[in-house]
C-alpha cells in the first residue's frame, strides 16, 4: 500500500474540476507539497491562496504553465524537484474535449496525447532511482471514452484510447531499476466545465454527443479525486482503473489484458 504522506506532487490542469478536487484530497492525505500547473492563472492563483490559508504557505504553489510548451512544462517539473528535493507523483490531468475544427483537433491532440507522453517521460527521468531519484508514480487521466468508441467525439475518444495504450506499453517496461509506476484512470462522465466547453466536428455530431451523454450517470469531481487517491494507494505498474457513477475506484487491468489477448488470437488466426 502506497501512502501520500510527505509526497511531492505535480498536478496538471489543477485550477479546475478533477485536478482541483484531487489537489484538495491529497492535501488532506498529508502531502509535503503540491504544485498546481494550469493555463488558467486567475482560478489557479485563487485556489493557491485559499489552500495556503488552510495548509500553510509551503504546501501549495500555482505555476502558470501550458503543458504543450515543453520548455515551460519541463521547467515546472524540474523546479518542483529542485525546490523540494524530490518528485514523487505527476498527475497528467490537463485535457480538453473541443474538436470543433481542424485547428482545435490539432490542439486537442497536443494537450491530451503529446504533452502527456512528454510529461511522463520527463517525470520518469526526474524520478528514476537509478539516476538519483527515489522512484515515483505517474497517473495519466483517460476516460470511459477511451474504452468505448464515442463516434461523435472521434478525436477525444482516440486521444483517450492513446493514453491507455501509452500507459500500458510504457508502464509494462521493466521498472526494477527506475521504481516508477505508470498507471491510468478511466473517468466516467463527471460534472465539470469540460462538458460545457465541448464541441464536436459537426452540429449533427454535437446533437448525437448530447444524446449519448444524457443517457449516462453523472458523478462528482470529488468522487473521481477520491478514486484517484485509492488507485495511488493500491495500483501496480501499468494498472488501469475505472471511476464512474460515484463508485469507488475499480481495477480493470485484467479485463483489458484479456481483450488484448483476444485481439492477438484474431491476428494469429488470420496468419
Ligand atoms: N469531466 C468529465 O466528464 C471527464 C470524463 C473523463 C475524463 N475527463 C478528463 O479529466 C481531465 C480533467 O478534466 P475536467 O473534467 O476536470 O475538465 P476542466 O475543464 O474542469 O479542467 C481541465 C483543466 O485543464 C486545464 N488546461 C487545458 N489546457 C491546458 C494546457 N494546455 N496546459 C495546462 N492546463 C490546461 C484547464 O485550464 C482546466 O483547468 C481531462 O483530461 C478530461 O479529459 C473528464
Ligand atoms: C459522447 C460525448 C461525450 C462528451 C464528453 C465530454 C467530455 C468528456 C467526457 C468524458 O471523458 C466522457 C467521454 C465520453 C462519454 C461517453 C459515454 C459515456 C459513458 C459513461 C458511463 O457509462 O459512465
Amino acid at each position: 500500500m502506497y501512502d501520500l504522506k510527505d509526497k511531492v506532487v505535480v498536478v496538471t490542469g489543477a485550477s479546475n474540476g478533477i485536478g482541483a478536487n484531487f489537489v484538495r484530497e491529497i492535501l488532506e492525505e498529508g502531502v509535503k507539497h503540491v504544485r498546481l500547473l494550469d493555463i488558467d492563472k486567475k482560478t489557479g492563483n485563487a485556489l493557491q491562496d485559499e489552500l495556503r490559508q488552510k495548509y500553510g504557505k509551503n504546501k501549495v504553489k500555482f505555476v502558470k504553465c501550458d503543458v504543450t510548451n515543453d520548455e515551460q512544462f519541463f521547467k515546472a517539473l524540474e523546479d518542483a524537484k529542485k525546490d523540494n528535493g524530490y518528485l514523487d507523483l505527476l498527475v497528467n490531468n490537463a485535457g480538453v474535449a473541443d474538436e470543433g475544427n481542424l485547428a482545435k483537433i490539432r490542439k486537442l491532440i497536443e494537450i491530451n496525447i503529446t504533452a502527456l507522453i512528454n510529461g511522463t517521460l520527463k517525470a520518469i527521468e526526474l524520478m528514476r532511482k537509478d539516476k538519483g531519484g527515489r522512484g515515483g508514480t505517474i497517473i495519466n487521466v483517460s476516460s470511459i471514452g477511451g474504452l468505448i468508441q464515442v463516434s461523435p467525439m472521434f478525436t477525444y475518444s482516440t486521444s483517450k484510447r492513446a493514453v491507455l495504450q501509452f500507459t500500458t506499453c510504457v508502464g509494462r517496461f521493466p521498472c526494477e531499476n527506475t521504481d516508477v509506476r505508470v498507471m491510468a484512470v478511466c473517468v466516467g462522465v463527471t460534472e465539470t466545465a469540460i462538458l460545457q466547453k465541448l464541441t464536436c466536428f459537426t452540429k449533427e455530431m454535437n446533437v448525437e454527443a448530447e444524446k449519448i451523454l444524457s443517457g449516462h450517470p453523472m458523478q462528482s469531481a470529488k468522487s473521481v479525486a477520491r478514486g484517484m487517491v485509492e488507485m495511488y494507494q493500491k495500483g501496480g505498474p501499468a494498472s488501469i482503473w475505472l471511476v464512474r457513477a460515484d463508485r469507488p475506484a475499480q481495477e480493470i487491468t485484467a479485463e483489458l489484458n484479456k481483450a488484448d489477448e483476444e485481439m492477438e488470437a484474431i491476428i494469429r488466426k488470420i496468419d
